[in-house]
């Protein structure tokens, strides 16, 4: 069997991690986890750690890190056949600490975008919240404005993407990712995309994974849901 190939993508909201985290998993064949689409799942299936979880959510809080620890890790270790990409885990070191006890990561991308880019998409970010699908007017507008290509239905705006709190999140995330970027930068794992266009930016993404990910296991490996 090919090498498995482990990657984290990092960085502040509205910087493409999920759009960027698709286009590495529908390329190379890696299964895209998604913190945030995993919290929601449990939330939806009333899991112990679900119920815990939305009372943070609701009050505009990051999940403390033994929730996300106990609800990610397990499901992590589970997935011993399938190469992966995370998006949204770790955003404390603590969980970077946890996450290392649990495997060994190739690859980590961290996404550095100007504040007024971040402003100006999630300004016009649109989110599905069953399915956690994203659209922007400009970039990625839905097939009929105000509603979601697959279901029809209604997409909302987060209070959160509104420029106000943005400078907030922001902060919080410059604070939390600083140790972890240079923890990943001591492990000669990181790797910095910087720039104001997903699409100028994927190139270069592009041509490091095709450097790093074995050509069979980009066949060999199948998306499938997070377990
Ligand atoms: N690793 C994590 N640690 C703590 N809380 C988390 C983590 N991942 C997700 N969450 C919780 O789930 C919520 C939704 O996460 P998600 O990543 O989808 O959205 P977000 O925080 O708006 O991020 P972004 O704007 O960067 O896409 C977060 O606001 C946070 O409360
Ligand atoms: N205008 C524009 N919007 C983008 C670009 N890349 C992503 N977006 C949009 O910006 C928003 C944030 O992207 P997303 O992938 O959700 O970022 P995340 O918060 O880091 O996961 C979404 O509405 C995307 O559709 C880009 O290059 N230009």
């Amino acid at each position: 069997m090919a090498k498995l190939f482990r990657a984290v993508i990092m960085g502040p909201p509205g910087s493409g991690k999920g759009t960027i985290s698709e286009r590495i998993a529908q390329r190379f064949g890696l299964t895209h986890l998604s913190s945030g689409d995993f919290v929601r799942e449990n939330i939806a299936a009333n899991t112990d750690a679900g119920v815990l979880a939305k009372t943070y959510i609701e009050r505009g809080l990051l999940v403390p890190d033994h929730v996300m620890t106990r609800l990610l890790l397990p499901r992590l270790e589970e997935m011993t056949r399938h190469s992966w990409l995370m998006d949204g885990f770790p955003r404390t070191l603590a969980q970077a600490k946890a996450l290392n006890s649990t495997c060994d990561l190739d690859l980590v991308i961290s996404l550095n975008i100007p504040y007024e880019t971040l402003k100006d998409r999630l300004s016009d970010r649109w989110i599905h919240p069953a399915s956690g699908r994203v659209y922007n007017m400009g970039f990625n507008p839905p097939r009929v404005q105000g509603r979601d290509d697959i279901s029809g239905e209604p997409l909302i705006h987060h209070d959160d993407d509104k420029p106000e709190a943005l400078v907030a999140r922001l902060r919080q995330y410059k604070d939390l990712a600083k140790p972890i970027i240079n923890l990943y930068k001591s492990k000669g794992i990181l790797h910095t995309f910087s720039g104001t266009d997903t699409d100028r930016i994927w190139p270069y993404i592009n041509s490091l994974l095709s450097t790093k990910i074995p050509s069979t296991s980009q066949t060999d490996t199948q998306r499938i849901p997070m377990p």
